[in-house]
């Protein structure tokens, strides 16, 4: 089906055509990350592949002090919350945001951060939070701190174990669920003694847990990027080895480590894991949405 933008830079740039909708499923993505146009593209992108028709807002925390885009830019191409806060919408994705190595609170939008979710609680179905927002989520929601990795998570990870119960692991029991990760940060938690209303959904048994879903918060954790392209791991790659910062080679990501060549091999996961996660609010009995 189809997915079109409500507001956002390729839109105001032409870079992105929408089409007529058939009733579309409303989401807010706040969008973290530095590469602005990339991502905008890369949920497009993903979402064109689902079953329903979808139109994207997307959203910028108005406390940040923007580094690669100046603040007029980002407040006439994006919404802030105080615009939108006395609106409902489906769903809510906050991505993800090179910052998963400072302590919480030294984000610069962090409180924000934390109303925003405090907001989707109210205003949306069911919230998205990928990778340093799952961390910041866990945080926020439940006290699970994160600690710092002696190495870079980063490559594509196979789940070793799922919960097929949940609505989410839905189609990966003949299906490889298989998620892009680039972080240098793991939650602690202890999957033995998990928050009462924190379920796993997928693991991996030497990075721990991929997805989290928390059904009394309508919020589904994602320690990843599905929405990542076939070369982003390259980019952020070739980015830090330039910068001379410590990096290992994405793991199970080059089918030709001297030419380069990626193995696409999360394209078919990613759709699903983004259609579980709509089919999750989009098919709700009446009565039971917020
Ligand atoms: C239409 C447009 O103009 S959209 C923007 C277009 N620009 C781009 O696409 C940027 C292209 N640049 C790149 O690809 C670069 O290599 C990057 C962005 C990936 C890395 O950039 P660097 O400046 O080297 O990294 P740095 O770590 O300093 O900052 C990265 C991000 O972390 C943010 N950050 C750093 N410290 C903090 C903090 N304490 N709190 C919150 N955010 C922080 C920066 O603000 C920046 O995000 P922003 O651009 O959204 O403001
Ligand atoms: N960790 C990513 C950003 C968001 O997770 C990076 O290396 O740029």
């Amino acid at each position: 089906m189809t997915a079109n933008e409500k507001n956002g830079f390729l839109l105001s740039s032409g870079q992105w055509q929408n089409h007529y909708l058939n009733n579309p499923v409303s989401i807010v993505v706040v969008n973290l990350m530095p590469t602005k146009k990339i991502t905008e593209r890369q949920f497009l992108e993903s979402f064109n592949q689902l079953t329903q028709d979808v139109e994207l807002t997307f959203l910028y925390p108005a406390t940040h002090h923007f580094k690669n885009v100046s603040f007029s830019t980002i407040a006439k191409a994006y919404v802030s919350l105080a615009e939108i806060e006395n609106y409902s919408f489906d769903g809510l994705i906050i991505t993800g945001a090179p910052v998963e190595q400072l302590a919480f609170q030294q984000v610069d939008y962090w409180e924000e951060f934390r109303t925003i979710c405090d907001w989707a609680e109210r205003h949306t179905k069911q919230s998205l939070l990928e990778c340093w927002a799952a961390l910041g989520g866990l945080y926020n929601d439940y006290q699970i701190n994160k600690h710092q990795l002696s190495q870079k998570i980063f490559g594509i990870y196979q789940a070793t174990g799922i919960n097929k119960c949940n609505q989410l692991a839905k189609h990966f029991t003949n299906q490889q669920l298989v998620i892009p990760q680039s972080r240098h940060s793991n939650p602690s938690v202890d999957p033995e003694n998990l928050p009462d209303d924190l379920q796993i959904v997928a693991e991996n048994n030497e990075i721990g847990p991929l997805i989290y879903h928390s059904p009394g918060k309508h919020r589904t954790y994602i320690t990843g990027h599905p929405e990542y392209e076939a070369d982003t791991l390259a980019q952020e790659y070739y980015r830090d080895l330039k910068k001379r910062l410590p990096i290992q080679e994405p793991r199970n990501y080059f089918s030709n480590r001297n030419t380069g060549e990626i193995k696409y091999s999360w394209r078919k996961s990613s759709t699903q894991i983004y259609q579980n996660w709509l089919n999750t609010f989009t098919q709700q009995k009446v009565g039971t949405l917020v």
